[in-house]
């Protein structure tokens, strides 16, 4: 699989403040990628050197093979800020045209260029209306159909879906699940569970240094089981230390549980012994995940 991106030592410092320091990764096409951070960690200044916006201190950066942000390279590249605007004063479908004839196309190509993408996000119908007449939602799928136009080989997304409402949401994470077999997004979001679902990877940025590393396949995971409760449960502890395959139990958020385990084949399984439990006590159980969620992978 050839690589996409491939990052090694990178560093860049703004005056005193070391942000990025001594980065490494490779990103290869077709894999999903989270990019998973506290606010100042880092995510937008390494954002900004991939896409060639600010240039390292050192270290080495290659994108397609070549430097961030080379000229033959642009429009195999999108990137949408978490703050993109649109022009108040000109029709959607107006400034998606222009953006596609900058890409080279022409103004016939580009038009349809702009329907092509605009009808991606479900906005075909609204295609000649300006800015302020759409909602917020709306506004920010205009902007994912820009980051669209010409098929680019990588797409980063900064926290694409902030401020969406939950159906808004979800149309946009399908929009990424069904394009990502063709385009390698970068995903940049505080909503873990969100990543979670789209995501094979995670790049996790802490004070300017790449924490972890992961990769979010289920295998190396089964042995964990997340239990969600309806209630907090005080007697659950206990009970489930009581199963002969459980090693450790923490209760690690209000209402939700990580239960490490030991497989073992001539027992009945651990998640089935965990529903009879709760059957039997009546208590009630929101969800039960084989493995870790994201959250607890990054943070417990
Ligand atoms: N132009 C700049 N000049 C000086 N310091 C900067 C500049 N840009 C970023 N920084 C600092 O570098 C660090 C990393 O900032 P960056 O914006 O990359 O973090 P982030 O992970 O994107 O944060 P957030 O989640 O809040 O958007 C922060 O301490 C920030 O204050």
């Amino acid at each position: 699989m050839s690589a996409l991106i491939e990052v090694s030592g990178l560093n860049k410092f703004y005056g005193e403040k070391h942000a990025l320091n001594n980065i490494e990764f490779t990103i290869n096409k077709g894999e999903p990628i989270a990019l998973v951070g506290p606010n100042g960690a880092g995510k937008t200044t390494l954002l900004s050197i991939l896409c060639g916006y600010i240039k390292p201190c050192s270290g080495k950066v290659s994108v397609f093979g070549d430097e961030p942000g080379k000229r033959g390279n642009l429009s195999r590249l999108a990137a949408l800020p978490q703050d993109a605007q649109l022009d108040p004063r000109f029709s959607i479908a107006k400034q998606l045209t222009f953006y596609a004839q900058l890409q080279g196309l022409t103004k016939s190509q580009a038009k349809l260029e702009a329907y092509r993408t605009l009808k991606l996000v479900g906005l075909e119908d609204s295609i000649n209306s300006k800015p302020s007449t759409l909602s917020h939602g709306m506004r920010k799928r205009v902007t994912i159909a820009q980051a669209l136009i010409g098929e680019p080989e990588i797409v980063i997304l900064d926290e694409a879906t902030a401020g969406l409402d939950p159906h808004n949401a979800r149309e946009i994470r399908s929009l990424v699940a069904e394009l990502s077999s063709q385009t390698t997004f970068i995903l940049s979001s505080h909503d873990l569970s969100e990543l979670e679902r789209l995501c094979n990877r995670v790049l996790y940025l802490e004070d300017g240094c790449l924490q972890q590393h992961h990769t979010l396949t289920n295998s190396t995971d089964t042995q964990f089981i997340t239990l969600r409760m309806a209630q907090q449960q005080d007697d659950l502890i206990p009970a489930l230390n009581q199963l002969s395959q459980v090693t450790q139990v923490i209760n690690t958020q209000d209402k939700e549980y990580l239960i490490s385990f030991n497989i073992n084949e001539s027992e009945v399984a651990l998640d089935v012994q965990i529903l009879q439990l709760c059957h039997q006590n009546a208590w009630l159980y929101r969800q039960l995940i084989n493995g870790k969620t994201l959250e607890n992978q990054l943070f417990n």
